[in-house]
């Protein structure tokens, strides 16, 4: 340790409509669209990474004493490796795809999707991860072609002026900004018209967002929290449980959004994760998680008070941990056996070291709680046999799944929320395709003119002609059964029925109706 990291410094208000004008115009001369340039500006982002990763490793430790481990493998690693996943599928992603699915009446166009950047775009990050979660999507972003404005979170002060330095060092000025602030500088941004707007944070200001984007009619990624359940089974082994459901709460002090909130636990197994989670504890922090150097603080006094009132607030009985040093910002991995969803433990996202688990006498009662607590977090943690993971995925729904795992989420899957827990999913490809416009392009050829006539007026005598060349015929009944053997019946009396049927169709039916043009 012991590298400088820079003060953060915010943006003036009064220059911030001008650095979005600068990107805009920077994309409105297309200066992003070429794929060369946008491959050299990741290329030397990659560097500038590489090269402030002591001052990234000494900013999350500023902010959140965030271990050098979990720095390296989820923000400084985990970006770099990002960066070389794009550089190296980025030709394959940009090129044209052939459109699917067409009937060869309109294969003649040519008919292919192109993958179009957006525009000048805005995102904003969180404070928890604040490399990973602020300049993952940006990666995407500039691989997509677009111009980006970058806010990130400022409760993660000397993180986000390590962002800045990294950014300035490395990308061209005119494509891409790093705007500081807090709220007013962020109301700021969000006066102004973008072509995407990419939010990683709580509902509440995910709310505020999804209202600024709407009079523009500016599309909107919302990476939001869930209240996430883990359910376990009588089938499930404690031990496992316990260890797993542990690490998703120590790491960066379960400040995490995919760790989970609340375990519903099968009574008869209740006792035994108690004490499979004291054992992990011990195997884990042998001294105590206090003077460990694997372990986080809690961002700020705000989150401190917020995590305290909670804990101060439940009616459940403490089975492990509960200590906490609001000088330190330190909170102890805490075990609470609660006996009511509406425990104060279990209604708010803690988004903290906390782990209420509430007995249950079923695996029905299990998922209709989760059901009602919210109904589409972020994850789901199923822990169980084959047959009781399988119920539970398809009686709920959730941003994603780890089954028999806690906050496990592999690098490349797409990620994201659903309902309440946000919209939109990144990360992997994802990351590309949520920042380009998938632009549909026909070439409709001179010699095509003679059949494409029929669609001109005058219409008389041509709606027979065009219901027999394009009408596709059902293949089920009024009933909803799937007929069989239906499209051997249409092929037969040229009626219809699949897409290859109606191409020949069509064909036959087009040329018959060739006119020479007068
Ligand atoms: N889905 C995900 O990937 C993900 C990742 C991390 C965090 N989260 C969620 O984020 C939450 C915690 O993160 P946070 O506290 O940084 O989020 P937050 O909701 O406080 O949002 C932070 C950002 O919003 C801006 N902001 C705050 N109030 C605003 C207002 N009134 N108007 C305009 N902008 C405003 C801040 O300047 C900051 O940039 C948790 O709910 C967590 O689950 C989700
Ligand atoms: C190592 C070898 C192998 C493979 C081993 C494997 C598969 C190990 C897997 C380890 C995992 C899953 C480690 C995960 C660590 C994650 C950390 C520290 C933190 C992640 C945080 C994230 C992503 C935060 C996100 C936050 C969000 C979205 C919101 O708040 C073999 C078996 C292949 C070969 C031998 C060697």
């Amino acid at each position: 340790m012991g590298v400088q990291v820079p003060e953060l410094q915010f943006t003036s208000l009064e220059e911030i409509p001008e650095r979005i004008s600068t990107a805009r115009k920077a994309f409105l001369e297309h200066r992003t669209r070429d794929v060369e340039f946008r491959l050299v500006q990741l290329r030397k982002f990659y560097w500038a990474i590489k090269d402030h990763e002591e001052e990234i490793a000494e900013a999350c430790a500023l902010d959140l004493n965030k271990p050098r481990f979990e720095v390296e493998v989820a923000e400084s690693g985990w970006l770099l490796n990002d960066v070389v996943f794009t550089t190296r599928n980025l030709h394959n992603w940009v090129k044209d795809e052939k459109a699917e699915d067409m009937d060869l009446a309109f294969k003649f166009m040519s008919p292919t999707i192109r993958k179009d950047p957006l525009g000048c775009v805005l995102v904003i990050g969180a404070f928890n991860f604040p490399f990973q979660l602020t300049l993952g999507p940006v990666v995407g972003a500039i691989a997509a072609g677009n111009t980006v404005v970058i806010k990130p979170s400022e409760n993660a002060p000397r993180s986000a002026a390590v962002m800045q330095k990294i950014c300035e060092a490395s990308l061209d000025p005119s494509c891409y900004h790093v705007i500081q602030g807090g709220v007013p500088e962020t109301q700021a941004l969000l006066a102004e018209r973008w072509d995407k707007i990419f939010f990683t944070g709580g509902a509440n200001v995910g709310r505020i967002i999804a209202k600024a984007a709407a009079p523009h009619l500016t599309p909107v990624v919302l990476e939001l929290g869930g209240i996430n359940p883990a359910i376990v089974t009588k089938n499930a082994d404690p031990r496992l449980v316990a260890r797993r459901m542990l690490w998703a709460k120590l790491l960066n002090a379960g400040q995490l959004c995919t760790s989970q909130n609340y375990l519903l636990v099968d009574k008869p197994l209740v006792t035994d994760v108690v004490e499979e989670f004291k054992k992990a504890y011990k195997e884990f922090y042998p001294q105590g998680a206090k003077v460990s150097p694997d372990y986080s603080r809690i961002v700020n006094g705000t989150h401190f008070q917020r995590l305290k009132s909670m804990l101060d607030n439940t009616k459940g009985k403490i089975m492990m941990g509960g200590t906490m040093d609001e000088k330190e910002l330190y909170i102890e991995p805490t075990v609470v056996l609660v006996d009511s969803v509406d425990d104060s433990m279990c209604t708010q996202e803690s988004f903290g070291p906390f782990i209420p688990i509430l007995p249950v006498e079923n695996l029905d009662e299990a998922i209709s709680l989760a059901n009602g607590v919210q109904a589409t977090p972020l994850g789901l943690y199923p822990f169980g046999n084959k047959a009781d993971v399988a119920k539970i995925i398809s009686s709920t729904r959730s941003g994603g799944v780890a089954c028999n795992d806690a906050a496990l989420h592999i690098p490349t899957l797409p990620f994201g929320g659903v309902g309440e827990s946000g919209y939109g999913a990144y990360r992997g490809r994802s990351s590309f395709d949520v920042w380009v416009h998938r632009r549909p392009i026909t070439t409709s050829p001179g010699w095509l003119e003679s059949i494409l006539s029929i669609r001109y007026p005058p219409y008389a005598g041509k709606l027979a002609t065009w219901k027999a060349a394009t009408a596709l015929a059902p293949d089920f009944d009024r009933s909803g059964n799937k007929v069989a053997f239906g499209w051997l019946r249409y092929i037969l009396t040229l009626g219809g029925g699949s897409a290859q049927a109606g191409a020949g169709r069509a064909t036959v039916v087009a040329a018959s109706e060739y006119h020479p043009l007068p």
